[in-house]
Parts: C-alpha cells; sequence; structure tokens
C-alpha cells in the first residue's frame, strides 16, 4: 500500500458522525480507511472516513464513520446535499447511530452565540424540493416521527455535555429546531414569525436527514452550536455567513471535545443495544411495505432491497 490510506474497511462500523459547517474533518482521530460508497441514489455528499477511536474501558480501537455533509470543501448548498445517499451509504456499511453536529441562528436571547443546544423537535419549513423519503415510486411505506430524535442518544448527550460545563460549554437541553429551505437566510417578519411558535434555533440541514435517518432504522441525534441570533433582535446584528464562520473557528476545539466525549460514551459496552438502535429494528420492514407484492415497481423494490437486505422478499 505505500503508506496510502485503506480503501476497505472489513468489519462493520455502528456510530457516524456527520459534520457541518465548520466541521468538515475530526483530526483528534486516526484515519483507518477512507471509502466511496455508491448507493442506488447516488453518491454520498463526501467520501466516508473511518476513524479509530480507542474504547475508553478496552483501549482497542472502535470504528467510527465520518461524513462531511456539504462536501469535503463546502461545494453543496443544503438543498444539494444528497441526503438519501448519504444515509444509505451509512446503514450500507452497518451504521445504526447518527450524531449530526450543526450551526444554527438562535431564536432566543438565553441561547447566546456559541451555546450547544440538544434540540427535541423540528418544524419543517424546507419547500418540498429535496428528495426526503426511500418509500415512494411504487413502494408505499410510513413510518413514525413524532420524536423526529432519539430520546436515548439525548440522553448520553446532554449527559456529556453537561460534563463539559464551566470549561467553555454551555448546554441548553433542549429546543425546537426550525429548518428552512435557504440558502438565503431568513426575512425578519419570518424571524419573528418562529419565535412566536417557540422556535428555539434555526438551521437548513436537519431535514430530511433526521427524517431519511428514522426511514433507515437509525438512531440520530442533532448537536447544535449557535453562531448568530437571525435577524430577530433589535439592535443586533443580522446573520452573516462570516460571522457564523467566525463562531465555529472559535468554538471548534469546544465542538470537537463535546463529539470526542459523546463518541467516548457511546464506546462503552452498556450502550451497545442503543448503538445498534434495537429498539428502530424491523421499523420499515413492517412500515415500509404497504404495497402489495405485485403492486410493486420492480426498480424501486430493487433499491430497497439494496438498502434493507431481506425485507422485501
Ligand atoms: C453557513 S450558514 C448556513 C448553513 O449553516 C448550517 O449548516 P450545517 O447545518 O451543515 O452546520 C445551516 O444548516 C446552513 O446549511
Ligand atoms: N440564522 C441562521 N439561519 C439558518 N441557518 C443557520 N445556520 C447558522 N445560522 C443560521
Amino acid at each position: 500500500m505505500g503508506g496510502s490510506v485503506p480503501t476497505t474497511y472489513d468489519e462493520p462500523v455502528h456510530i457516524a458522525v456527520i459534520g457541518g459547517t465548520g466541521i468538515q474533518t475530526l483530526p483528534d482521530f486516526s484515519l483507518a480507511a477512507t471509502l466511496t460508497v455508491d448507493t442506488p441514489w447516488g453518491a454520498p455528499s463526501s467520501p466516508i472516513s473511518i476513524l479509530h477511536h480507542p474504547s475508553p474501558t478496552s483501549g482497542k480501537p472502535i470504528p467510527i464513520a465520518f461524513l462531511s455533509r456539504h462536501g469535503p470543501l463546502h461545494q453543496l448548498a443544503p438543498h444539494e446535499i444528497p441526503n438519501r445517499a448519504n444515509i444509505a451509504a451509512l446503514r450500507s456499511i452497518g451504521v445504526r447511530t447518527v450524531i449530526a453536529f450543526s450551526a444554527v441562528g438562535s431564536l432566543q436571547e438565553v441561547i447566546r452565540p456559541r451555546d450547544f443546544v440538544v434540540p427535541d423537535q423540528i418544524i419543517d419549513r424546507t419547500k418540498g424540493i429535496r428528495p426526503f423519503t426511500f418509500f415512494e415510486g411504487g413502494m408505499v411505506g410510513h413510518v413514525g416521527f413524532g420524536d423526529p430524535f432519539d430520546e436515548g442518544l439525548a440522553k448520553v448527550v446532554r449527559q456529556c455535555g453537561h460534563a463539559l460545563e464551566g470549561d467553555g460549554v454551555t448546554l441548553h437541553d433542549k429546543g425546537l429546531l426550525i429548518c428552512m429551505e435557504g440558502p438565503q437566510f431568513s426575512t425578519r417578519a419570518e424571524s419573528n414569525l418562529y419565535r412566536s411558535w417557540g422556535g428555539s434555533v434555526i438551521n437548513m440541514s436537519a431535514l430530511p436527514e433526521a427524517k431519511l435517518a428514522r426511514e433507515a432504522e437509525i438512531a440520530y441525534q442533532m448537536i447544535c452550536m449557535a453562531t448568530d441570533y437571525d435577524c430577530w433582535r433589535n439592535g443586533g446584528e443580522d446573520v452573516n455567513v462570516e460571522m457564523v464562520m467566525g463562531h465555529m473557528k472559535a468554538n471548534s476545539q469546544n465542538a470537537r471535545r463535546f463529539v470526542a466525549a459523546v463518541l467516548n460514551e457511546l464506546s462503552k459496552e452498556e450502550h451497545a443495544e442503543q448503538v445498534l438502535a434495537r429498539h428502530l429494528e424491523q421499523h420499515s420492514k413492517f412500515g415500509g411495505s404497504i404495497t402489495h407484492k405485485e403492486g410493486r415497481n420492480p426498480e424501486t423494490e430493487k433499491k430497497l432491497q439494496w438498502l434493507f437486505p431481506g425485507y422485501f422478499d
């Protein structure tokens, strides 16, 4: 191999981190492989890096998949992200837990730039232009999405975030996340409307990522970091990219420490069932098979067989 990074990885990888704006890599981990995965929904945003994280109990390396949502050079706008390919590629290598990271605008005074939020609800303000389901084109399916994030993962994330508090980390345990279409930021009227709905934070990327993760039976939790007060705050400067990037860069060390603490905790044997998302297993087998066998589109069936081997025989 002459020192080059392997392009295959033989073991299943159960945990993934999806990095957002300002988190294009996780440099503190050792790179074990770089995988180029093709899926029936096309190529993901970036090659998947397999990183080695030492198990806190045995010291044995635990593989973690890392995917950069906007591409390695941030070349994909929120509406151009191949979310189906990203989630399908992660599931195909064994991933059942995703920790997603996002830079968000704050819709509340108490959530200050650089604060972290573990959202527990979402309002969908995307415009239907992003492909948002695996179940279409002759294979109808419906999965529950009442709680868009995984409460078991959220508990672990909150515990890790609180353990870092006072050390440059402020954490808000819950929050209503507004996911807007973008790529332009909101109008002031929209920003105030979201505040009147009780919105805590706003981004452009939680959806359809979280919906597709649920369809793929992957436990999913987003960690948000506030970078601005959007445009609702009288007397404050309106959000701009420089502001977002400035806060992300200034606090990236804390963001990475937070993610590392979560990976550390999830690597413990006691979380094995949670990491494998046993509570979601086979949900899509039953929710995703309501089209009678003879009514299915064979092409769609083939794609879904790729994603869920053995489910729809
Ligand atoms: C650069 S500001 C808008 C951009 O930032 C957030 O990205 P991500 O969620 O991937 O961290 C937001 O969702 C927008 O895509
Ligand atoms: N104000 C904002 N609106 C939408 N997405 C964002 N990401 C960071 N800040 C944002």
